[in-house]
């Protein structure tokens, strides 16, 4: 039996004695990445279940979970039993769930927003164009406002639905009635007498401020889960430690995700910052991992030197022992550089040049859920000369079947023309097809009902019109990037999870973005005026930004840690490793 590290088994017992329906602490539990935060979460859940179950279940009270992602919801449910004394969601689905039907209180609260929103305007000497335009906007909602009746709201989609209530009014409404409204403050403590909230550091801070408030002034449990350091979302609170005064600050010091090696160097990015130190799990992680720093010149081609280095760690992790297998996961700054890798760059560039280009690449609208669904499933199964799939396919998605209800039919004609139909739409299909040849066979077979946007006359705004002209191709590798298929993923959207081997691939140079900066961590580039001026008064700067996404993907890595940096000073990136004692001689390589 390998010794493990015991110093942090006394917490889950801690958090299961605040979490008292009768004399209930509120709690921060702030620990490093790979703590097992989530894990103490889940096993709270259980422990709730087991001590107050039957309580909670006579009284009609539930315990809330607060998850940052639905993916992250998703995971909790699976991990825990007795789901019905839990709600688990994300904020939005949290608080709509909360607010809706509230519909005389919602009205009162947008208007009040609304005539504040107007003040300010009027209150203004002079307005510009876009202010004047504003302000008629707002003049124009107030008065929709006063002839609705009821609220509409999604949570989970992106497409703001015309009249429906957007995510950041949702927030603000919940907000807004906690405040100012003690029926339903009363009615959120007594139905929730234990709210949780998971990656409290990137929880929209009006509500986790609305929530610390609700907590002052009440008996609940407030538990909340995460790291300072991981704060990569700009909606979080920059100042959460010094608001939980009163709140308990039980701190994990384990890591159970990664080896020796790697925990050491997420230490050492949190020295100047917290001096949080974690420790090894177990004995026999201590020596263990491996941290390769490879330097690479910025002009350089991308393809040719990721494999490369690719062929280089694998002989290294085998040879050494060290895994049986490498294929890692590659951890990149923006979805430019994985559509860079992934081949879809030109219909990443097609998205980017809509309007909105976040709606146009999330995937959730209907024209993706119409590719993803119907398109998709058919072109790989037509590639991989799949029949049973082709026809499955056909069947549960082509309109046509209908007619077959319809009295009097001739079900052998209607039958014969759908086949002949789909023959005629797979003949279409071939290896260089584009995305608009593929939607206008589709259109033309008439099998199935094609969204409007991907009509003849795409539209320009949602950058289907030039991702009309890019190879289908692209799109197959797409949805496999946007479903998480890919073993390409964003240093962002990495938060959470897990790999055995991660390589971290810092690009300044094909990233386009200028929220994060490496090249200024590193020393390379110099500190921008702002940065000068923030710093000095003591405000955020791109370099605490960077740093905290890197620890983030750095700290992803359970066996192997790989950077791939992209930098016009190979030298001064080198120093700037080796001078902070983050990683040896060895471990850096100049290629
Ligand atoms: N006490 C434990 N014993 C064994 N494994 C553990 C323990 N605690 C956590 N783990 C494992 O360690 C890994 C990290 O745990 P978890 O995801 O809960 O950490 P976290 O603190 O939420 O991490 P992060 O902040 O980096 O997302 C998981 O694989 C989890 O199963």
């Amino acid at each position: 039996m390998k010794l493990y590290n015991k110093a942090d088994d006394y917490i889950d017992g801690l958090l299961e004695s605040y979490a008292s329906l009768t004399n209930p602490k509120s709690f921060f539990l702030n620990a490093g990445a790979g703590a097992g935060k989530t894990r103490s979460l889940v096993n709270l859940l259980v422990n709730i279940s087991k001590n107050n179950g039957n309580y909670l279940k006579k009284t009609n009270k539930k315990i809330a979970v607060i998850t940052y992602t639905k993916v992250a919801s998703e995971e909790i449910i699976s991990r825990t039993p007795e789901n019905i004394l839990f709600d688990i969601s994300t904020i939005h689905s949290y608080v709509w769930n909360l607010i809706k039907g509230y519909n005389r209180n919602i009205k009162e609260a947008l208007l009040l927003f609304c005539d504040k929103e107007i003040d300010t305007y009027i209150s203004k000497e002079k307005l510009t164009k876009s202010q004047e335009a504003k302000l008629n906007s707002l003049y124009l909602k107030k008065s929709e406002l006063e002839g609705k009746q009821i609220f509409n709201y999604s949570p989970e989609s992106s497409i703001n639905e015309k009249g429906s209530l957007t995510h950041s009014e949702v927030l603000k409404l919940f907000c807004f009635l906690l405040d100012s409204n003690e029926l339903f403050r009363k009615l959120v403590c007594y139905k929730y007498p234990i709210i949780l909230i998971d990656e409290c550091q990137d929880t929209n801070k009006e509500v986790l401020e609305a929530f610390l408030k609700l907590n002052r002034n009440n008996k609940i449990c407030l538990g909340l889960f995460g790291d300072i350091m991981q704060r990569v979302y700009l909606d979080g609170k920059a100042d959460l430690i010094q608001s939980l005064n009163g709140l308990e600050m039980p701190e994990k010091k384990v890591n159970w995700r990664s080896y020796g090696r790697i925990v050491k160097f997420t230490n050492n990015l949190r020295t100047n910052i917290d001096n949080l130190e974690q420790e090894v799990c177990t004995e026999d992680r201590v020596n263990k991992g491996l941290l390769r720093i490879c330097l690479v010149n910025h002009e350089s081609p991308r393809n040719k030197v990721e494999e490369d280095i690719l062929i280089k760690i694998r002989t290294h992790v085998v040879n050494e022992n060290i895994d049986s297998e490498y294929s890692p996961y590659k951890l990149v700054l923006e979805h430019r550089l994985a559509a860079e890798r992934n081949n879809f760059l030109k219909l990443f560039d097609a998205f980017k040049s809509s309007k909105d280009t976040d709606r146009a690449m999330d995937g959730d609208s209907r024209e993706h859920t119409f590719f993803k669904q119907i398109v998709i499933p058919l072109y790989l199964a037509w590639k991989a000369n799949d029949d049973f799939n082709l026809h499955r396919i056909l069947k549960i998605n082509s309109n046509r079947f209908e007619e077959l209800n319809q009295k009097n039919t001739d079900a052998y004609r209607i039958l014969g023309n759908i086949g002949n139909d789909f023959k005629k739409l797979l003949e279409t299909f071939n290896d260089d097809i584009s995305v608009g040849n593929v939607c206008e066979a589709i259109l033309k077979s008439n099998l199935f009902d094609v969204p409007a946007k991907l009509k003849d006359d795409f539209q320009e705004e949602t950058g289907w019109k030039f991702a009309s002209e890019v190879d289908f191709r692209e799109l197959v590798s797409f949805y496999k990037y946007n479903d998480g298929v890919s073993d390409i993923i964003t240093q962002q959207g990495s938060k959470g999870l897990e790999y055995n081997h991660v390589q971290v691939i810092i690009d300044d140079y094909s990233a386009k973005g200028n929220l994060f900066s490496y090249e200024k961590l590193f020393g390379v580039k110099k500190k921008s005026a702002k940065d000068i001026d923030n710093e000095a008064q003591g405000k955020e700067t791109t370099l605490h930004k960077t740093n905290r996404l890197f620890y983030v993907a750095c700290s992803r890595a359970i066996k192997s840690l790989v950077l791939i940096i992209y930098t016009a000073n190979q030298q001064r990136v080198k120093e700037f490793f080796i001078n902070n004692e983050f990683a040896s001689e060895e471990e850096i390589l100049i290629l």
